[in-house]
Order: C-alpha cells, then structure tokens, then sequence
C-alpha cells in the first residue's frame, strides 16, 4: 500500500519546509491560562498558584484557599515558564501506537500548535525523512540518534516556538527521560511519546518505562494475536537473533496473546536446541 501523507497538518515544523510551514509561526505564543502574580506574602483571595486559574473561566471555580505563601515560591514574571505535559503511548508492535501518535499530532496541529516529530535514526525501513505506520499512514519527521541533539538541528528559535513534540521508537533513545523533563516541565512543550515498553522477551525496552513517573497520561494499546485473534500483549519474534535491538516489520515480529507468546517461546527454544544439535553432530557446520 502506498503511504498515505497527513496533508491537513498545518503547523508542522519538519525538515523539509525549513525551518517553517507559513502557518507555523505563532506570535505571540498564546498559553491556555493566565499568568498571576501573587501581590502579598499572604492572601486571603488569591488562587494558589499552582492552579493557574484563568479568570474568565465559567462558574465554578476552583475553590478559594487562604494560604500562606512564601515569596520564594512567587514566580516573577522573568523566571515564569508555563510547565509542559507527558503523554506516553506503549504496548507491543502492531498495536497502533504510531497512528495514534500522529493523529494526536495532527489533532494539535489542528488546533493552531506548532508541532514537530522526531523518530530515532536507527531505523532506516522507510527512510529516514518520515514515519510511516503499519497502515502506510506518513509523516515527516526528524530522523535523529539522540534527543538532545533536536535543539541543535532544529534551530533555537523555532525549537522555542514549537508547542508539541512527537517522538515514535521511543525505546531507542537513550536521553529520553532528561529530554521529556526539560521540553515539559522548563519549555513548557506538550512531549508525546510512543515506543514499545516491552522487548521481545517483554523485558523493559530502553528508557521508555523510566518516563511513566513524568507522564500526564499513560496509553497502553493492544494489537491482535496473529495466532488466534485475541488481544495481543507482546510481539514475538520469529528468527533466532537474540540482539535486544534488531529493526524489522512483520518479517521478523508477530504480535501475540499471553498464550501465544509462551508457546512461540516454547517452540522457538524447541527449534533452536535441534538446530544446536544438529550442529554438533555435523562436524563441518559453524
Ligand atoms: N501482523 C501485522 N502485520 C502488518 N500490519 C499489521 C499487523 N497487525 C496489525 N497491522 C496493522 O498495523 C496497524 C498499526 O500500525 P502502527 O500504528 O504502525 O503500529 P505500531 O506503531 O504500534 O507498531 C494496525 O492498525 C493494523 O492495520
Ligand atoms: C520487539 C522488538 C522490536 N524491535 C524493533 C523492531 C521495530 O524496528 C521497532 C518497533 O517498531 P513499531 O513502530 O513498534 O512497530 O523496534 C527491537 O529492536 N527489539 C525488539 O525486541
Ligand atoms: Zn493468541
């Protein structure tokens, strides 16, 4: 099947139409709510800041505290950087989890937000200029071997004016967690995130796991069993390479049911203790 672009996408900010679409420039960036500046060190009518009340939001409010504020936890307007949000996508391959990154992304876009999506450059399947589902769905992306990097590449200027960062094969970055805390929680980006949590022998896979604590939300997608229909958990993989990371499609990976899972594992050890002895008795194999 010939991939399919996501040609509404508005604010898409991607190599290819560097370093920006005409309807990717937001000035000024508008913020779902309000900056307060607490007057006093103690007020009896103030909302706590950590609410970000947005004044002319309908009846009813948030309830009104009567705390004490220390002036080291009033922000200045200087210093203030609206925090950012955490989604993560997980499950096995096949489950869905890059369409639905992207359509979350197109989603943002939609909605006026700069967005821009990375991918790991390790895997090269489609190209290293877009992300391309199971489905043939495409996007273009920003193939890089680390996240750290984005900044750099993308210039700091429009690093600052995107809004939303996508990032598929999450697994395969090793910054992960240290990128995810800085774009939310200091640059103020809405971070989405999708990878595998499990490898193929459903061990943690890379750092995908270790950002669920920074998550605002968690999504864990279910694929169907090749074998049998039911919801399928885990991918198995069908070759004997035992590398932790080894890039591939259907080819080499099928997802599957508990049940499956465990047979597929059975019978692959089956397989492979045969073809070791096999080995053995034959003298001249390697
Ligand atoms: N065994 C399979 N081989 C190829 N494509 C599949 C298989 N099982 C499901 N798919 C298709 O892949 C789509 C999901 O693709 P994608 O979003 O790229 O998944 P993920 O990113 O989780 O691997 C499914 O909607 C389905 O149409
Ligand atoms: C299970 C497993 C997968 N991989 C690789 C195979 C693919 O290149 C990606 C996953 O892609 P998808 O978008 O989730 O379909 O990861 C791997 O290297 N090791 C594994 O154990
Ligand atoms: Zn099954």
């Amino acid at each position: 099947m010939l991939p399919t672009s996501i040609s509404s996408m508005k604010s898409l900010i991607s190599p290819p139409f560097s370093p920006f679409s005409p309807l990717s420039l937001h000035f000024p960036k508008t913020k779902p709510f309000a900056f307060f500046s607490l007057p006093s060190k103690t007020t009896n009518v103030s909302y706590p800041k950590f609410l970000h009340v947005n004044p002319s939001m309908p009846s009813p409010r948030p309830p009104i505290f009567s705390i004490p504020i220390r002036q080291s936890h009033i922000e200045t307007p200087q210093s203030f950087s609206p925090c950012g949000e955490v989604h993560v996508i997980v499950g096995p391959m096949f489950a869905g989890k890059t369409t639905t990154l992207l359509h979350r992304i197109q989603a943002q876009s939609n909605n006026g937000r700069a967005v821009a999506v990375i991918k790991s450059n390790k895997d090269t399947r489609y190209g290293l200029d877009s992300i391309v589902t199971h489905d043939g769905m495409k996007l273009p992306c920003w193939a890089l071997a680390n996240l750290s990097s984005f900044r750099q590449k993308i210039g700091p200027d429009a690093y600052d004016q995107l809004d939303v960062i996508g990032i598929d094969e999450a697994q395969f970055f090793e910054d992960l967690y240290d990128f995810c805390c800085e774009a939310a929680d200091h640059g103020g980006k809405t971070v989405i995130v999708a990878g595998l949590d499990g490898d193929y022998l459903r061990r943690s896979f890379g750092s995908v796991l270790n950002i669920i604590p920074l998550a605002n939300s968690v999504t864990k997608l279910t694929a169907r069993c090749e074998l049998c229909g039911k919801r399928a958990f885990f991918t198995l993989r069908k070759t004997d390479e035992t590398e932790t990371e080894l890039i591939g499609g259907a080819e080499v990976y099928m997802p599957v049911c508990r049940q499956h899972y465990v047979d597929g594992q059975v019978a692959i050890g089956t397989a492979r203790s045969v073809l070791e002895s096999k080995k053995l008795e034959c003298g001249s194999c390697t």
